[in-house]
């Protein structure tokens, strides 16, 4: 994947790439580069909050992981050991989703959180399709050691939505949902027919991702509307930071074959 890879989460409104983005850890750039053109407009939560967060969500999104995903040089052992991880961190995505219904208070919310979770069920197909292909079932997917940063993330999210509402619920899946629309979009540009990960970055990049990722910045600002005020913003930035971060060590847990 050529240097310029980047350019789809750097484009700026303006066309321009401002020069903190080079660096994983500086501060917020005084403006900060636009995810996927379209996707977040700039003053909607998911925007403000990736802005408070940047070096957070660059270190995320620019991951090594990433980036040998995208020129190829990723070592199948590491993305067989984050595929298995995942796996498991999707079980307990649905276990969130089922939470959602939960707290909701609207059957529109309702709905949405149960498609959330159906959707979320057929996103394993992706993973046994791989699996498969490596000789692992299901059945031997399901009966991996679950990896302490799979532990970390997943039950973060699940606290995060128990302790407060269903804005503090999806703000602490959104980095996750969002930030890999974000990653398909980068690396989908251009790629070979014959990519390595290609069907992963087939998965993220698509434009029925890209829906998946608006339809969750559209809900966050309903219901940050619905239920949020300016109390609510710290928790909020602290929540989309952490979960961030968990998504970072998620990838260098794959890097690392962590266990
Ligand atoms: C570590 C990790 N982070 C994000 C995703 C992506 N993801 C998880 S649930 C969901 C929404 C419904 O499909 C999406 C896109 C992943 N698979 N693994």
């Amino acid at each position: 994947m050529p240097e310029d890879s980047e350019d789809i989460a750097t484009a700026t409104a303006a066309g321009e790439r401002p020069d903190a983005y080079t660096d994983a850890h500086t501060d917020a750039p005084p403006e900060t580069p636009e995810a996927v053109p379209g996707l977040a407009a700039a003053d909607s939560l998911f925007a403000r909050l990736r802005h408070a967060c940047w070096p957070e969500w660059h270190a995320y999104l620019d991951h090594p992981f990433v980036r040998r995903m995208a020129d190829g040089s990723l070592r199948q052992e590491c993305f067989r050991h984050y595929m298995g991880q995942d796996y498991l961190f999707l079980i307990h995505f649905a276990r969130a989703y089922a939470l959602g219904v939960f707290k909701s208070e609207s059957l529109e919310d309702m709905r949405r959180m149960g498609a959330g979770m159906a959707a979320i069920l057929d996103e394993m197909g992706l993973h046994v399709r791989y699996c498969q292909s490596w000789g692992l079932s299901p059945e031997d997917l399901e009966r991996l050691p679950e990896s302490k940063a799979t532990m970390a993330y997943t039950r973060y999210v699940l606290e995060r939505g128990l302790a407060g509402d269903l804005l503090d619920l999806v703000v602490a899946l959104s980095p996750c949902i969002i930030g890999y629309a974000e990653i398909g979009a980068r690396l989908i540009d251009g790629i070979d027919d014959d990519h390595p990960y290609g069907a992963w970055i087939r998965e993220y990049g698509g434009a029925g991702y890209r829906q998946v990722a608006r339809d969750a910045v559209e809900t966050m600002d309903r219901l940050m509307v619905e239920r949020g005020g300016p109390g609510r913003m710290p928790g909020l930035v602290d929540t989309f930071r952490q979960a961030t971060r968990l998504e970072a060590d998620f990838w260098q847990m794959g890097l690392t074959l962590a266990d």
